[in-house]
């Protein structure tokens, strides 16, 4: 008989796509059979703002809920929607591999940021691109919008607002990256922690072998990295913080870079930091995972530590765990500096220094 792994997830159209796409994703590579079912949340029927109902998270919530009740085997979250703090009873079981990062601009004719005339109205409900537009455009008059991302594009086409921002692969996945008119650069619009990542979380009394096999190491320890941040400030998912990390190979080593920048509200000041480690066993490439946690074993080739992993004379788990543990401590001590350097004046934190 085949196996069934039964997958739930929100019923927005960009849920769906990428719940759509892990799915196709599980069944090529495993050949489990996946069901699908819709999970409305409080988030998808409110009106009210986000912050008044609990913040993103009551996306999360709903979805957990399910997961415990064990009325599906699998939820996928955007994972810059799930909350940093761990669910008791589930698990992160795996991260597959992230689409672009970055933010986009949409606006009309093909016009830039900088070219957007004087007071330009544009609509998000995010603090952080709050404070980021406004840092580079203090006149721009900021609508606060909800809704999906074609409610969102709508707004502009129609010239209700002159501009929005939204995150390049919700875009992509939604088949509309057609209407950015600028990509912004991520040194400079650090994004959302886990921003173009999803979430597969798990109960953690079960095995789900096939969990290991979409993981994409580089993608979970980039995210590894910029969760710490966000969980070291104790900021929650709407404070005005941008972290975004990466992976590059340097003389035969993997280094994960990670940046992070605290925001004053309107965008007046701001408090940036980027720090580097040098991963263990250098073997984080484009890997998929191993292990039920989705401990995601390095999966990388043609490194000594890669050989040694497919020789079996090192255990690809325990390296990979020990890769985990760096980019977490990354995290935490680029967040510790913030904080010394007075992060926590600047925005509202859990954390103070
Ligand atoms: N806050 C809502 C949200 N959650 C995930 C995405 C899509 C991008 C992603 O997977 O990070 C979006 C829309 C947006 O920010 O434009």
């Amino acid at each position: 008989m085949t196996r069934t792994l039964r997958i739930a997830t929100r019923g927005s159209a960009l849920a769906l796509a990428q719940t759509g796409m892990i799915a196709a994703e599980l069944t090529r590579l495993t050949g489990v059979e996946v069901q699908i079912s819709v999970v409305t949340t409080e988030g998808d029927t409110s009106r009210a703002s986000l912050a008044s109902i609990g913040g993103t998270g009551v996306f999360a919530s709903a979805l957990r809920a399910v997961l415990v009740a064990g009325e599906a085997d699998i939820v996928v979250h955007s994972l810059k929607d799930l909350p940093t703090a761990a669910y008791p009873g589930l698990l992160l079981g795996s991260v597959p591999a992230r689409e672009d990062p970055r933010d986009a601009l949409i606006t009309r004719d093909g016009v830039t940021l900088d070219e957007l005339p004087e007071g330009f109205r544009v609509g998000t409900g995010s603090p952080r691109r709050v404070a980021q537009l406004l840092s580079l455009r203090p006149d721009a008059t900021v609508v606060d919008i909800r809704g999906n991302v074609d409610t969102r594009l709508a707004k502009v086409s129609s010239g209700e607002l002159d501009a929005v921002v939204l995150a390049a692969a919700g875009l992509t996945r939604l088949g509309r990256l057609d209407t950015v008119t600028e990509f912004f650069d991520l040194a400079l619009w650090p994004t959302a922690p886990g921003q173009g990542a999803l979430a597969l979380e798990a109960r953690e009394e079960d095995s789900i072998p096939e969990l290991a096999l979409i993981q994409h190491a580089d993608t979970r320890l980039s995210i590894a990295a910029e969760r710490a941040v966000l969980a070291a400030l104790e900021a929650g998912c709407t404070a005005p913080i941008g972290a975004s990390a990466s992976i590059s190979a340097e003389g035969g080593a993997d280094i994960l870079t990670l940046t992070a920048v605290v925001y004053r509200a309107d965008g007046a000041e701001e408090l940036g930091s980027e720090r580097s480690v040098r991963l263990a066993g250098g073997v984080a490439g484009a890997g998929a995972g191993a292990g039920p946690a989705g401990s995601g074993a390095a999966g990388a080739t043609g490194s000594l530590a890669a050989g040694l992993l497919q020789s079996g004379l090192i255990d690809g788990t325990d390296v990979f765990a020990a890769q985990l543990d760096q980019a977490e401590a990354l995290g935490a001590e680029l967040a510790a500096q913030l904080l010394d350097d007075g992060a926590a004046e600047l925005a509202e934190l859990g954390a103070r220094s």
